[in-house]
């Protein structure tokens, strides 16, 4: 209770918002052009839910304070680099906080370091604490972060963007009416109303698509599903034109009027940008060059000698004199290093100091409210429920695309006419059909093999960096992406080797029986699921396309040299005979043939009077000549379910290990 009662003064006192608090947090609050305006017209999309629930909470004020925080990452032959030098700071519940410095100073890495979403490979030494509590896991619920490159799936809309990501993002607890109430809200308070049915992104031109100041809007419209009490920005304005900077600003600005703590790396900001912002770090190479009230860095550099001149912009400015100047990095590295020598002695970084130990001293008591937040913990969705909403955002993307689908049933079936025509007529009881049925068979197989397995090389590649950026924030774990993202290919990995199949085998007269035709069918549902996931496995483990085909087709042609087809396998050197018991491809050829062959008995010889000339009369004959063996019919069935299992479970094995390296 303590804890919170300060930070609730913090708000009000830090600037007399406590009015603001109230006027922003009701649902009536729309941003345009730059605005604020308070809609006359009541219009909310969920009409009901305002009515239930009324006037929303405020977040959860949060205080994060570091101290003496050095940081290092790892680089060649295990040897560190130091990025961070021994820097402190705290940022209250109701700032917005400015953390600026030349390329390279370290803002990002401090910023990763103070969300707990540093890469692999970084080394932390020193204090981080929100709300008193050592940084931990807890930080992916408790705070947002805005990248600077917003990833989305781009075929999806606004509010089925926002839908899904509430589902995966918010309490388990929240009912759907307090969803669908905060994505309403959302979408009110950041002008994305209007744009709620449009598309994100996508490559068809016809299409209307969000712009680059919505998608950011958008992107912090995400982050603030959850209503964290604190929220990381990267370089929220780059990209931007000064309107929809100024507009993006003014709505981090009313988020930390609302009570929450935002933190933001920013380029050079203009002056009325600047004035938005209330507190201000300086880094440069690696160390606090000023940190306070950013309306007092300017007397900072005077107070050191270095004068703004009148024309300059004060962030140009500061960022002038804490930048290497080309051909005189010596000098530029001594005079950044006497401005932070200075600022570590000055008034401005007593007074954070105080600040620091004196919250550092203020937490040591706020036990009981530990054990008040660690009873109301976040309870993420379940298992199931996050699978079932990535699954119906897969589906949707698919189905976004109703013309790319049609296409591809139109070309299976092109494939499987002009494959089917080659052996109209020919799949007989004869000497030559024996071939014909054999060809009939691996066109099948080889279909519903190569296409498949290739096609889904740039699956994972593609989708990995979103993947990477859901799985850190702690969205869900790989298993369930990976499973979610199978079953919503599903519906075409069942209907188009069926099509392809039932053509094939209709026009080329495959053996007419229910039980020949059905398991023929199903076998080759098989054979493509488990090509797709070999392709998925090896997509998953060598993460771009061109090296995973550099590998995948010496594999592939393995498997196609023992599928039985081309070389007798008894005759095959036993250094590579091996390779078939790995290979789909032999196991559905032999599981095809048996199907095909199976107590045939009038099998046809020429009529010719020379007795040597060999003669295949039954089918047990043919499974032989193919060194098949008819009893393993169900052993062929049962491999190729194991092999689908095996190269699933490498696949995601694979993907866990890309995704924890990164
Ligand atoms: N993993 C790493 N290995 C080696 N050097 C690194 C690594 N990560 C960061 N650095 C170096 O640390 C310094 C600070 O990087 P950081 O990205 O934090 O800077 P920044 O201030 O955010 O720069 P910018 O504004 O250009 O994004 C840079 O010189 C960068 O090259």
């Amino acid at each position: 209770m303590h804890l919170f009662q300060r930070s609730q003064e913090n708000v009000q006192s830090c600037h007399g918002i406590r009015y603001m608090m109230k006027e922003l947090s009701t649902a009536d609050v729309v941003f345009v052009d730059n605005k604020r305006t308070v809609s006359t017209k009541y219009d909310p999309l969920y009409p009901e839910v305002e009515e239930v629930f009324g006037v929303p909470h405020a977040p959860m004020p949060c205080t994060l304070v570091w101290r003496d925080l050095m940081v290092h990452v790892k680089v060649k032959r295990g040897k560190l680099k130091r990025i961070i030098n021994n820097v402190s700071g705290i940022a209250k519940p109701g700032t917005l906080v400015a953390l600026m410095g030349p390329s390279g100073a370290g803002k990002t890495t401090l910023m990763s370091a103070l969300s707990r979403r540093s890469p692999a490979g970084t080394v932390m030494d020193g204090e981080i604490s929100m709300n008193g509590r050592p940084l931990g896991d807890f930080m992916h619920q408790e705070s947002g972060y805005m990248h600077q490159d917003d990833l989305f799936v781009n075929n999806l809309t606004v509010l089925e963007h926002l839908t899904i990501m509430a589902r995966l993002r918010m309490d388990r607890r929240t009912s759907t009416v307090a969803r669908k109430r905060r994505v309403n809200q959302l979408m009110r308070q950041l002008a994305l109303y209007d744009s709620r049915f449009t598309r994100i992104g996508g490559l068809d031109e016809a299409q209307k698509t969000l712009s680059g100041g919505e998608r950011k809007r958008l992107a912090f419209a995400t982050e603030l599903l959850t209503d964290p009490g604190l929220l990381f920005c990267d370089e929220p304005t780059t990209g931007l034109d000064s309107s929809s900077a100024q507009k993006l600003v003014s709505l981090l600005r009313a988020s930390a009027a609302q009570g929450k703590t935002i933190i933001c790396t920013i380029h050079q900001p203009s002056s009325e940008l600047m004035a938005q912002f209330d507190k201000l770090v300086l880094l440069a190479e690696g160390r606090v060059a000023f940190a306070g009230d950013a309306s007092a860095a300017l007397s900072f550099f005077e107070s050191l000698g270095y004068q703004c001149p009148i024309t300059f912009n004060p962030t140009d400015f500061f960022i002038k004199m804490l930048a290497l100047t080309p051909g005189s990095e010596g000098a530029s590295r001594l005079a950044i290093k006497s401005i932070c020598d200075r600022f570590a002695v000055s008034d401005a970084a007593k007074e954070l100091d105080m600040e620091i130990q004196l919250e550092y001293h203020l937490m040591g008591n706020e036990i009981e409210e530990l054990r008040r937040t660690r009873r109301n913990a976040f309870k993420a969705p379940f298992f199931f429920t996050k699978i079932m909403w990535l699954t119906y955002r897969y589906m949707l993307v698919i189905l976004r695309d109703p013309r790319v689908q049609l296409l591809r049933i139109v070309q299976k079936l092109a494939i499987a006419l002009t494959a089917g025509l080659c052996f109209i007529g020919t799949a007989q009881f004869t000497q030559a059909g024996i071939q014909d049925v054999q060809g009939a068979l691996f066109i099948i197989i080889a279909e519903n093999t190569f296409i498949p397995m290739y096609s889904v090389l740039n699956m994972f590649p593609e989708e990995f960096p979103l993947f990477n950026r859901e799985f850190k924030a702690g969205l869900y774990s790989t298993p369930i992406y990976y499973i979610a993202r199978m079953i919503a290919m599903l519906p075409g990995l069942l209907v188009e080797p069926t099509l392809f199949t039932l053509v094939v085998y209709w026009i080329a007269g495959l053996r007419n029986t229910f039980y020949a035709t059905g398991l023929t069918v199903f076998l080759s549902i098989l054979v493509l699921n488990v090509a797709l996931a070999c392709g998925s496995f090896f997509s998953c483990a060598f993460g771009s396309m061109p090296v995973a085909i550099a590998y995948l087709v010496p594999f592939d042609y393995a498997l196609m040299m023992t599928s039985g087809i081309f070389i007798k396998l008894s005759s095959m050197p036993r250094s590579v005979s091996w390779i078939r018991h790995i290979s789909w491809l032999m196991y559905s050829n032999e599981a095809m043939t048996i199907l095909q062959w199976d107590g045939v008995q009038n099998i046809t010889c020429p009529v010719t009077n020379d007795t040597k000339v060999p003669c295949v009369s039954t089918g047990d004959e043919v499974l032989v000549q193919y060194d098949f063996d008819g009893a393993r019919f169900w052993w062929d069935v049962t491999a190729l379910v194991i092999l689908y299992v095996i190269f699933h479970l490498l696949a995601l094995l694979a993907l866990r290990h890309r995704a924890r390296r990164k």
